[in-house]
């Protein structure tokens, strides 16, 4: 079969054939685009090109014609209108190195699919982006929300936000990631919108910690509301806008990951649970479990900005192996000599406390004054 564009279709470029890069590709390509993959083994670019499959990260799932897959890395950016990143997140550097000659005379956007951090600095992606490709940060966009790949594949309808610090770029990339069964909102909230991502992974490794030692749905329940408090405490403090949180790349995502047995951090979460140590973890995962790798680097902003995590915190002592798992709770067993707190104050931390009751309550006043809805993700 052959591996050229459609001339009628506005070419696209993805960087990783792993599930979620098959799958936004898929995306990409049912929304009317002509899309070359970049797979770094040359029998996935074969199976995608020859079978329209990709058995291994999407089994059962058939693959537009429009879908074509390269192992060289030039072919599949050459002429790309849009380039979409999506390898795991401690691979991105390496691979920008070899991206950036190959488009360093193009101005096509950049658009990172990844949820995670850089366990060496802490970086989000987009900044390493900016760090590698030395591009305008107006180029870049990142993608978030509750999208677990394989209920997409399947084209099972749900809804993203694009996020970018140029409106402009935001809208041409919604433009091309939508179609029947996928609908891209956008806003100019990078940071929270990353950060999203990066934080559902964690309370997700903490619910499948909560499965795997048996424990019910009043802790779960509990650890999800509390740690939307703690992802919107952590992201406003670094930035990002509260309403991004409350929005489909924090709530939403955070509710799709923690209830999915297709999640992989929930998955690894339930495997630490039931009592497999870290290193076991790591090596009965076939997939990208993110949150694993951002835990460290998470803490670390955390402490630097005065916010408590203390169900990160948790997650953290589980991996290194210094708490029981059956310890898991909504709040630090060990800090029982604390003060009742009011729940919706965040502990008056230093800037990020009480974000989430701050943006409920302008959402009232903006109601309560006929302002219309709340700022947000918009379509
Ligand atoms: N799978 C999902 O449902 C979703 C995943 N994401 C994010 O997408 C990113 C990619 O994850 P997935 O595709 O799910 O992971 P995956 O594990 O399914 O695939 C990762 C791909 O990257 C390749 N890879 C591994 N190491 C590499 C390296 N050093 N250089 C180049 N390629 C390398 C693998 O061969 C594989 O093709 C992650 O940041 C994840 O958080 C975001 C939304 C949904
Ligand atoms: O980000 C995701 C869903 O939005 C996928 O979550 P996992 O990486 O835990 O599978």
């Amino acid at each position: 079969m052959s591996r050229r564009h459609d001339a009628d279709r506005p070419r696209v470029a993805v960087v990783g054939a792993g599930s979620w890069g098959t799958t936004f590709g898929k995306i990409l390509a049912d929304g009317g685009a002509s899309v070359m993959m970049w797979a770094r083994r040359p029998e996935l670019a074969h199976e995608i090109n020859e079978a329209k499959r990709n058995s291994q990260y999407l089994p059962g799932i058939n693959l537009p014609r429009s879908m074509m897959a390269t192992p060289h890395l030039s072919e599949a950016l050459e002429g790309a209108e849009q380039v979409f990143l999506s390898v795991p997140s401690q691979a991105l550097r390496e691979n920008l190195k070899a991206v950036r000659p190959l488009i360093s005379s193009s101005d096509a956007p950049v658009v990172s699919l990844m949820k995670g951090v850089e366990r060496r600095t802490g970086l989000r992606m987009s900044q390493v982006i900016q760090q590698e490709l030395h591009c305008d940060p107006a180029r870049i966009a990142v993608a978030s929300g509750p999208n677990l790949a394989l209920e997409i594949a399947r084209e099972q309808p749900t809804a993203a936000v694009i996020s970018s610090l140029s409106q402009e770029t935001a809208d041409a990339v919604a433009r091309r990631a939508r179609n029947g069964y996928f609908r891209s909102f956008v806003n100019t909230d990078v940071i929270g919108t990353e950060f999203g991502g990066v934080l559902k992974n964690l309370i997700a490794v903490a619910i499948g910690i909560v499965d795997g030692v048996g424990y019910g749905e009043n802790t779960k329940a509990s650890i999800i509301t509390r740690g939307l408090v703690e992802m919107t405490d952590f992201a406003v403090a670094q930035g990002a806008h509260p309403e991004t949180l409350q929005g489909l790349a924090g709530l939403g995502d955070l509710i799709a990951t923690c209830q999915s047995p297709l999640s992989r951090n929930n998955t690894a979460g339930r495997l630490l649970g039931q009592g497999y140590s870290f290193q076991d973890v790591v090596k009965q995962m076939e997939q990208t479990a993110e949150g694993l790798a951002s835990v460290a680097p998470i803490l670390q902003l955390a402490r630097g900005a005065d916010v408590d995590m203390p169900i990160v915190e948790q997650v953290k002592r589980v991996l290194d192996g210094t708490m029981d798992p059956r310890e898991i709770a909504p709040h630090l067993t060990t800090d029982d000599d604390d003060e009742p707190q009011g729940e919706r104050t965040g502990n008056g931390q230093a800037r990020g406390g009480g974000a989430v009751w701050r943006s409920i309550q302008r959402a009232l006043d903006q109601l309560r004054h006929g302002g219309g809805s709340a700022a947000g993700d918009r379509p």
